[in-house]
């Protein structure tokens, strides 16, 4: 882990209340799935390209993945996550402190809006409705959560739902704005992804694909793009690190759509192997959390910073590029 990240989180846990910082550190289970995400990069070794004589450009594939309540770690919530995000996308989770219009205002570039498909579908149409009328520019529909996973810790602590004064702003006037309002529900299928895009013209992405045959269903179904996640091992703690479920989809895929990826990216190498590995772009759950508790905008600033500073230095020392044929495995 970058130290820098490092120092944000110690920050970040001195400042939490414990059961908040629990609730974004935990994971599902025995925490596996949790620790291997991040394992999953040591394994890996990038073999740099030499003497290839180009400046790099300064692009930096990166989004904010959708993390919930980010009131939870600063009361400015996601309007600080908003204003720091910069060019970056912004995948505004649908369970956020604030309402997705005030989160677009905040915005100097892309926000997205991420869904959990409500089985009464009047209110995922009412929920798509607020993203669009907010400007976000894109729909990301989290697929890997038939069920809420069980996190031990929020068990061990009884945080069954928010403190007073903090709401799930999205679904005021809905069904009601408290945690346990949101749903999620093992009857969603493929065909509510089809009845999502008849909703809006909106471009559709799918998040938490790890099965090649999933994502071939996907694009079949005509997704803008699919995130590969697990989570940050919040779902399922059987389930492979992110990482190593990622060269699978993006062969089936085979370039049709976008491939994304999250899931224990803590440096600038890790976005690199990443993207050599044929992610689109790396997101970033927790770090950003630790930032924005740490120090609210200027803290998610930090993370962003220090992430890109970091990547564009790997991406010069592999002589511009990243590609599959640059990864190995470590001894
Ligand atoms: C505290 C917390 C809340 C999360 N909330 C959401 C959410 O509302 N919607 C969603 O699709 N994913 C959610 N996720 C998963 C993240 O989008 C992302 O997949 C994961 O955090 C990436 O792993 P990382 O934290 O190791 O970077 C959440 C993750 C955390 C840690
Ligand atoms: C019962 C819904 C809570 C919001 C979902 C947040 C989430 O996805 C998470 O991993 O936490």
């Amino acid at each position: 882990m970058n130290p820098l990240l490092a120092e944000l989180h110690d920050k970040a846990r001195a400042v939490l209340d414990p059961v908040h910082h629990d609730f974004f550190a935990g994971g599902v289970g025995d925490e596996v799935v949790l620790a291997e995400n991040e394992a999953a990069f040591r394994r890996l070794a990038l073999l740099p390209r030499v003497l290839r004589g180009k400046q790099i450009s300064g692009d930096f594939p990166v989004m904010i993945s959708p993390t919930a309540f980010h009131r939870l770690a600063h009361p400015d919530g996601e309007l600080a996550t908003a204003r720091a995000a910069g060019d970056a996308v912004l995948v505004s989770s649908m369970a956020s402190t604030v309402p997705i219009a005030d989160v677009v205002a905040a915005a100097s570039g892309p926000v997205w809006f991420q869904l959990y498909v409500q089985p009464d579908m009047d209110v995922t149409e009412a929920l798509v409705r607020r993203a669009e009328r907010a400007g976000c520019e894109a729909v990301v529909v989290t697929v890997d959560s038939p069920v809420f996973g069980r996190h031990r810790r929020d068990l061990a602590h009884g945080f069954h739902d928010l403190p007073a004064g903090l709401a799930a702003e999205n679904m005021r006037d809905l069904v009601g704005p408290g945690l346990r309002d949101i749903e999620m529900s093992p009857l969603v299928s493929w065909e509510h992804i089809g009845r999502v895009q008849e909703m809006t013209a909106l471009p559709l992405w799918v998040k938490g694909v790890l099965h090649p045959k999933d994502a071939i269903i996907a694009v079949r179904h005509g997704v803008a793009g699919i995130v590969v996640s697990n989570h940050g091992g919040r779902q399922l703690d059987l389930v492979p690190a992110a990482l190593d479920a990622l060269p699978a989809v993006v062969d089936a895929v085979a370039g049709r759509v976008p491939v994304a990826f999250d899931g224990g990216v803590r440096s600038g190498g890790d976005i690199a192997l990443a993207l050599a590995l044929g992610a689109s772009s790396a997101g970033i759950g927790r770090p950003v959390l630790w930032g924005l508790a740490a120090d609210g905008e200027q803290g998610v600033r930090r993370v962003l910073d220090v992430l890109r500073d970091e990547f564009l230095h790997v991406l010069t020392l592999c002589g511009g590029e990243l590609s599959r044929d640059m990864v190995v495995t470590r001894c």
